[in-house]
Formats: structure tokens, C-alpha cells, sequence
């Protein structure tokens, strides 16, 4: 008989489970079985043990310092991507963190923290407009004043999402402000994993109050970068330039010098916004790097 349960939280060679009947499991499991992630879904034997992982609809993740794909947690419907005036998103972060989402197939929306900061008018910010009339969502919060959680809660339900963002940007509080029984989440995880205290150093998966959904937290970057793809694969992340490449006159037309380029023209036509065009320009540029690196 075995137990289908689902992986709060993973380490090199243990991770921790929550059972369909509410136990929490710590289990050790054989190097021969692909690493489980926040999300998974597995069987786990009649001594506790990792049986199978059953398979997955999607991963997030991003990429190593050696530009490897480096998985996060698994069966998302969506990612919270926050942004904050402070500390100031690093050039392309966000570009970076909504393309990753589109290729892991997975629904990204942008949260703008702190509003109660003044927004400078300068990239990301300034985009943000451009961003929602190619239909991303963007949910304003501030966690100083509490304006704003329910309607990210309302986006939460019923769904698996991850929340991302760079340090400092006020994702623990964030995380507090939707799970206000944080504390005796975090207190029954320690349990089983005799670590006495928890510190966010991996992602870690949480129940939304009264089963409303799940929320992986993850440790806040400095950084996010992508993993090494083809431009056909980066070309996934921005799915807007992939209704426009229908026009190109060429099949394998880079949209960068081609005569007759659907892309290009969707651009000077204002249909896809130039800085979009420009930030898609920039990380393959990123890529080409990474792979004579
Ligand atoms: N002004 C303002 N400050 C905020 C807001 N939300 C969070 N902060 C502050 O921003 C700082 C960082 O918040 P955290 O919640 O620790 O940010 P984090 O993204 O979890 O950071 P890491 O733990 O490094 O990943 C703290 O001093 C918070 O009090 C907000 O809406 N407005
Ligand atoms: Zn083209």
C-alpha cells in the first residue's frame, strides 16, 4: 500500500512531504531517483520511504553560474514576480523572470511592492503599462499598510503559486501578510526535520489559509539569471513576438536583419512595444555569452 503525498521542501538527498491525510513525512531518498521539488507529487512505501515520483506538469527554475537549468519547484500554475522601487530591480530582471515563466509554460504576474514608495519613472516601471496591454496582470501592494493583500490573496485561490523576486523587495512580508499562521507552519516542519530553527536558504512549499491554495517561498537573489537555451527557446519567453513571426517571409528568420520581418514590423507598428523588442535583443546577447563561456 502506498501513500500518495506532496514535497513541501527539498536538500541534496532529503526532503520533507506532507501525506493526503495532513502527516508530515521526513524521508532520505536513493540517488537513483530524480530529485523531488516543492510541488511534486509522490507515493511514498508503508516504512515512509520515497516509492515513486509521479510525473510532473512543469518546473521553474533558473540558471547556474555555468548557465545549467537548476530546478526550483514543480507543478506551478503561476508566478509571483515582485518588484519594488527599493532595492532597484537590476537591468532586465524582470524581463528575465516573465520570459522563464512563458518557456516553463507557467502564467507569470508581475506584483509591484512598497507603493507606498515613489515609483521612478525608469525601466521596469516605466513598462509596466506597456506590459499590461500585452495582457501580463500586475497586482499593487504595500505591506506597510496592508493595501493590496486581498486582491493578491483573490489571484492566490484554489492555485499553486511560487514567489520570486530580489532581495529585499519585502517577499517575507508578503508571504506573512497571506499567511498569517506562518510561524506554526514553519514550527511543525522543524519538527520533523529536527532542524531547530528554519531559515529560507531553499523553496519551500506553504498552504494558503484554509486550504485556499499553496505558495512556494523562495530565498530571496541578488540575481536571476537564465539557463542556456536555443533563441528558438528564448523566443518561447516572449510569446508575443510568436503571433508576429507568423508574417515573417522567411521560416528561419532571426527578426533581426531579415527583409520582411513579421517581428519588426509588429514593433514599428507599435503592436509589440520597442522596449520589449529591445530586452528580447539584450538576452540573446546574454545567451550567446553564456554559451562561449
Ligand atoms: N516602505 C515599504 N517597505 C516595505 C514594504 N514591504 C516590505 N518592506 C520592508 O522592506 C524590507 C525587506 O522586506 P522583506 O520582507 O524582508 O524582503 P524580502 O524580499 O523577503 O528579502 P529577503 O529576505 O532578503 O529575500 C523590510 O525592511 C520591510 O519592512 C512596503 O510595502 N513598503
Ligand atoms: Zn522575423
Amino acid at each position: 500500500m502506498s501513500t500518495r503525498a506532496t514535497v513541501l521542501e527539498a536538500w541534496a538527498n532529503r526532503a520533507v512531504a506532507e501525506t493526503v491525510d495532513g502527516r508530515l513525512v521526513a524521508f532520505h531518498f536513493p540517488r537513483r531517483l530524480e530529485r523531488p521539488l516543492p510541488g511534486d507529487e509522490i507515493l511514498l512505501n508503508e516504512r515512509d520511504e520515497l516509492d515513486e515520483l509521479l510525473p510532473r506538469r512543469n518546473r521553474f527554475g533558473r540558471g547556474d553560474n555555468r548557465g545549467q537549468f537548476r530546478p526550483i519547484a514543480a507543478n506551478l500554475d503561476q508566478t509571483l514576480i515582485v518588484i519594488a522601487a527599493e532595492p532597484a530591480p537590476s537591468p532586465d530582471l524582470l524581463h528575465r523572470y516573465l520570459a522563464a515563466s512563458r518557456i516553463c509554460g507557467i502564467e507569470p504576474i508581475i506584483v509591484l511592492n512598497k507603493t507606498d514608495l515613489p515609483t521612478p519613472s525608469q525601466a521596469p516601471f516605466d513598462e509596466l503599462e506597456g506590459l499590461i496591454e500585452l495582457g501580463y496582470s500586475v497586482i499593487r501592494t504595500c505591506c506597510t499598510h496592508a493595501s493590496g493583500i486581498d486582491g493578491l490573496a483573490e489571484r492566490l485561490e484554489g492555485r499553486t503559486s511560487l514567489i520570486a523576486g530580489q532581495s529585499g523587495v519585502g517577499k517575507t512580508s508578503l508571504v506573512n501578510a497571506l499567511i498569517p499562521e506562518l510561524d506554526r507552519q514553519t514550527g511543525a516542519l522543524s519538527q520533523v526535520t529536527g532542524k531547530g530553527r528554519h531559515t529560507t536558504t531553499s523553496a519551500r512549499l506553504c498552504h494558503l489559509p484554509e486550504d485556499s491554495g499553496w505558495l512556494v517561498d523562495t530565498p530571496g537573489v541578488w540575481e536571476y539569471g537564465l539557463w542556456q537555451m536555443t533563441p528558438r527557446e528564448l523566443l518561447r519567453g516572449f510569446p508575443e513576438f510568436l503571433e508576429a513571426s507568423d508574417g515573417c517571409r522567411f521560416r528561419d528568420c532571426s527578426h533581426q536583419h531579415e527583409p520582411g520581418c513579421g517581428v519588426r514590423a509588429a514593433v514599428e507598428a507599435g503592436v509589440i512595444p520597442d522596449f520589449r523588442y529591445r530586452a528580447w535583443l539584450r538576452l540573446l546577447d546574454e545567451q550567446a555569452r553564456l554559451s562561449r563561456s
